[in-house]
């Protein structure tokens, strides 16, 4: 399966829609963010899972732990391949996440968000988190895997000390950028060659194949980076 999942951030379903319409089947995952899913819904979901698509439903969840614990289950309805949450939630609300996805073999992974990619180093120090990000990513990606998830979301510039320290994490890496092109608002990024190195296991693409004229000719220009 595809290393790509294409961020689905649209703000009309109609045109996420015509975007997967483009998109060669088998060649990525998609993700459905807090844009589309507040526009699209529930149905739109279950639309692309019923489509074939394995879906990353990227809501980023962070409550208490009861809150996080049925929104999770909710996921897992769905029927969407993955799910995530904040790690900034707390070792309890991962806890409780885990125990909601459940053990059957069809259960969603579950990942938790270290630190976002476009915070730096001054953005974290605003709200008290002092120090480098990759200080707090680490703090994070421990409370993540002690409470048994697949993994973390993280930038592919924290991956190689992540792969290091949780070989069998999953990691999920956001902030991927075509060689030579705008960062747009990310602060932490990477190329998908150079993110594979360093031991990312999923590249999370946006805008470099959604504003694409071609998206897929963007998709498999991005392959082509990693042949
Ligand atoms: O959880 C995510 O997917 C995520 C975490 C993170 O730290 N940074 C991040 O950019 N993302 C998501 O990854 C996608 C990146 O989109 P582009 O910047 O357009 O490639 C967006 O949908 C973000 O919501």
């Amino acid at each position: 399966m595809s290393r790509f999942i294409i961020a689905l951030d649209f703000p009309d379903p109609d045109a996420a829609r015509r975007l997967v319409a483009r998109l060669p089947a088998g060649r990525c995952r998609l993700k459905v963010g807090k844009e589309l899913f507040v526009r699209g819904g529930p149905g739109l979901v279950r639309e692309l899972v019923d489509g074939g698509w394995d879906v990353f439903l990227d809501l980023k969840f962070h409550d208490i732990p009861n809150t996080v614990a049925g929104a999770c289950r909710a996921a897992a309805d769905l029927g969407v391949w993955m799910v995530n949450v904040h790690a900034l939630g707390g070792s309890r609300m991962l806890a409780a996440a885990r125990e909601a996805i459940g053990e059957g073999a069809e259960r969603p992974l579950l990942t938790a968000v270290t630190v976002l990619t476009s915070h730096d180093e001054a953005t974290l120090a605003e709200l008290g988190l002092a120090g480098p990000p990759a200080a707090a990513v680490d703090r994070l990606a421990g409370l993540a895997m002690a409470a048994g998830l697949d993994g973390m979301v993280c930038s592919a510039q924290e991956a190689r000390r992540l792969r290091a320290a949780y070989p069998r994490g999953r990691l999920v890496t956001p902030g991927i950028r075509p060689a030579g092109s705008s960062a747009d608002d990310q602060r932490r990024v990477m190329t998908p060659a150079a993110a594979l190195a360093a031991g990312a296991d999923d590249l999370v693409v946006g805008r470099p194949v959604t504003a694409a004229a071609d998206p897929a000719a963007a998709l498999a220009a991005l392959e082509a980076e990693l042949a």
